[in-house]
């Protein structure tokens, strides 16, 4: 069977990462979890002043860009990788809900796109990948042999949230959450560089009203019919 790439965009929170880490796993292809490589760039920009309240400080990012570090480690725990910036474990970290209030104006900066976009496509270079995020069919992998573009409701994708956060014992708000995914949503579509958007061959996945199972199935149907 040939190696091929696999894109999955789409919207926050609405299952791209559960179903592609599914597939790598059976497949045996690498997955990367690109959402992970911006909530890293904001990780450190968190914790190196580089955030005045909501205000970034672009010009010391752009100097120390090259300095930040992102790598994936399998956890043998959870059987899945788990996120390192400059070595150190921060899995946790980057999903909290300061990070996730402040990754998207990250996101919109030029010079982290192209930066997170080398590294991307250097992972990549063998094939044999499954990726998700928000541009990698359009700008990453344009020439990926299978593109997915996931959509659901924002208040279905909300509602997984919570029970997810609620499920890890976390304290949640799910008006909070609905109110993140609304406005991640909206910045990520109307940036100028990489907009979130569906590539034009990709195909379209709203699982509003699917299980984690049917989703699943569908994705390996769709894997079946290309890299045979
Ligand atoms: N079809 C589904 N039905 C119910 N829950 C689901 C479904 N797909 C995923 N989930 C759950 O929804 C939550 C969000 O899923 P996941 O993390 O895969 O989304 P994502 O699109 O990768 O999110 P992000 O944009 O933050 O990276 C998880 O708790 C996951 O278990
Ligand atoms: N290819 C990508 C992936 C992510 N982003 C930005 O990061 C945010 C967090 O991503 P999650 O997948 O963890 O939700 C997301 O809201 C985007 O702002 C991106 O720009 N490009």
């Amino acid at each position: 069977m040939k190696k091929i790439t696999i894109a999955i965009d789409g919207f926050s929170s609405c299952g791209k990462s559960t179903m592609a880490k599914d597939l790598a796993r059976e497949v045996g292809y690498i997955y990367i979890d690109s959402g992970a490589m911006y909530r890293a760039v904001t990780l450190y920009s968190i914790e190196n002043g580089i955030f005045n309240g909501d205000v970034i400080d672009t010009e010391k990012l752009k100097n120390e860009i090259k300095n930040i570090r992102i790598s994936f480690q399998l956890n043998k725990e959870t059987g899945r990788p788990d996120t390192y910036l400059n070595g150190v474990n921060v899995e946790n970290k980057i999903r909290s809900m300061e990070v996730s209030s402040k990754v998207s104006p990250i996101s919109t900066l030029d010079f982290v796109r192209e930066e997170m976009v080398a590294q991307q496509q250097t992972m990549g270079k063998e094939k044999g990948i499954v990726m998700d995020g928000r541009d990698i069919g359009t700008t990453v992998f344009p020439d990926a042999e299978l593109k997915i573009f996931v959509t659901a409701t924002p208040e279905i994708r909300a509602q997984r949230r919570y029970d997810e956060l609620k499920a890890k014992g976390q304290e949640a708000s799910f008006d909070e959450i609905l109110e993140n995914v609304k406005q991640r949503d909206y910045i990520d579509q109307n940036r100028e560089v990489s907009p979130l958007r569906k590539a034009e061959d990709a195909l379209l996945l709203d699982n509003t009203h699917l299980s984690i199972e049917e989703q699943k199935e569908w994705l390996f149907r769709q894997f079946n019919k290309v890299s045979k």
